[in-house]
């Protein structure tokens, strides 16, 4: 049985039933139907009406809410969820740090291999969580806490004013503090911006963290082990490694695509989305493959790069 709320004023809102908790017995038998009274002049203007869908004969039942109270209580929901998806993605990141650390103490996993699964899980997991905050303005900036206190323990640790044994060595290569200022700080500076910036709204911030965690991160993984043939203009990157980031972060991005779009948030034409993403990828496999790493950390170029090359193809 579903309840909606009709707001008699000339905007019709309906709001999810959880905003108020009305049981049956207030609204008596159900049926499948409902017909919402379109004279809605016979209804105060300073009154919600509870409609049940399911009664084949309904009485509007007075509920002294005005719509004032009802934002107020739809506000409040959206706050109390934003903030407990902000606590559950918070243990989430910490649980992941945690587990790879413990993994590679134990020599289960080498610390490059942890480190670059944590470049790749982290990125994937946050775009995975965003669905779980609320619909409100405000959801975004709830979601970027998260990467933001991830910054502030990267440089507390990175400037040594703490030491976090277990987060240097799960995302560090050779387990100086300091890396934490390189990489994986430009990494959470990028989650931050594309969830303020693109958030839900906009494939271009998707398909970016889809290049820098699934296609930079996996280049890494394949490069370094199949990467005997490397290119001619950067011998610091195999063709391997850059066809790995082309096909991973082709995939990656059209996945994470799909998952926002079977959530309603995208409606798209996947024929022409197929040959943007596949125009996006090359675009950010070239970029990662230039001998620019010295000075522009990949972390920085290739999402920066992609959110341009989105830009001008899917627009904003
Ligand atoms: C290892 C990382 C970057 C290094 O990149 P590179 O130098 O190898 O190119 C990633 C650092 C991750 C950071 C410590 C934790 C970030 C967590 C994220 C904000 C939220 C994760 C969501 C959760 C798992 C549900
Ligand atoms: N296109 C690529 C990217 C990385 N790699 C390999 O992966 C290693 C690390 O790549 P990288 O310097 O881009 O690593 P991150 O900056 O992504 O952590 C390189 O030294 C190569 O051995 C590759 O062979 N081809």
């Amino acid at each position: 049985m579903s309840l909606s709320f009709l707001s008699s004023a000339p905007h019709v809102r309906f709001l999810p039933f959880s905003a108020l908790s009305i049981t049956r017995r207030h609204v008596g038998s159900a049926n499948p139907h409902v017909s919402i009274p379109t004279n809605r002049a016979a209804f105060p203007p300073s009154h919600i009406l509870l409609l049940c869908s399911g009664s084949t004969s309904f009485w509007p039942i007075r509920v002294s809410l005005t719509p004032q109270r009802v934002r107020v209580r739809a506000e409040v929901r959206y706050l109390l969820q934003d903030a407990g998806a902000t606590a559950a993605v918070l243990a989430g990141a910490y649980s992941l740090v945690l587990g790879f650390d413990s993994l590679t103490k134990r020599k289960l996993i080498q610390q490059n291999l942890s480190r670059k699964l944590v470049h790749i899980l982290s990125g994937l997991l946050f775009m995975i969580a965003w669905p779980i905050f609320s619909t409100s303005t405000e959801a975004r900036y709830f979601a970027s806490l998260v990467p933001l206190v991830n910054c502030l323990r990267l440089v507390v640790n990175g400037l040594s004013f703490a030491k976090d044994e277990g987060l240097v060595q799960s995302v560090t290569r050779e387990g100086n503090p300091e890396e934490l200022l390189r990489g994986p700080l430009f990494y959470v500076l990028m989650l931050i911006l594309s969830a303020v910036v693109f958030w839900r709204q906009s494939p271009i911030g998707v398909i970016s963290l889809s290049m820098m965690c699934g296609g930079d991160g996996v280049a890494d993984i394949i490069g370094r082990r199949f990467g005997s043939m490397k290119i001619f203009y950067n011998p610091k990157k195999s063709w391997a490694g850059s066809i790995s980031m082309f096909v991973f972060g082709f995939l990656v991005s059209v996945g994470m695509l799909y998952f926002y779009s079977i959530l309603g948030y995208f409606q798209l034409d996947w024929i022409e989305t197929v040959q943007r993403v596949a125009f996006v990828s090359l675009v950010a496999t070239v970029v990662e493959s230039l001998p620019i790493t010295e000075v522009v950390d990949d972390n920085i170029s290739v999402p920066l790069v992609s959110m341009v090359a989105a830009y001008l193809s899917f627009g904003d």
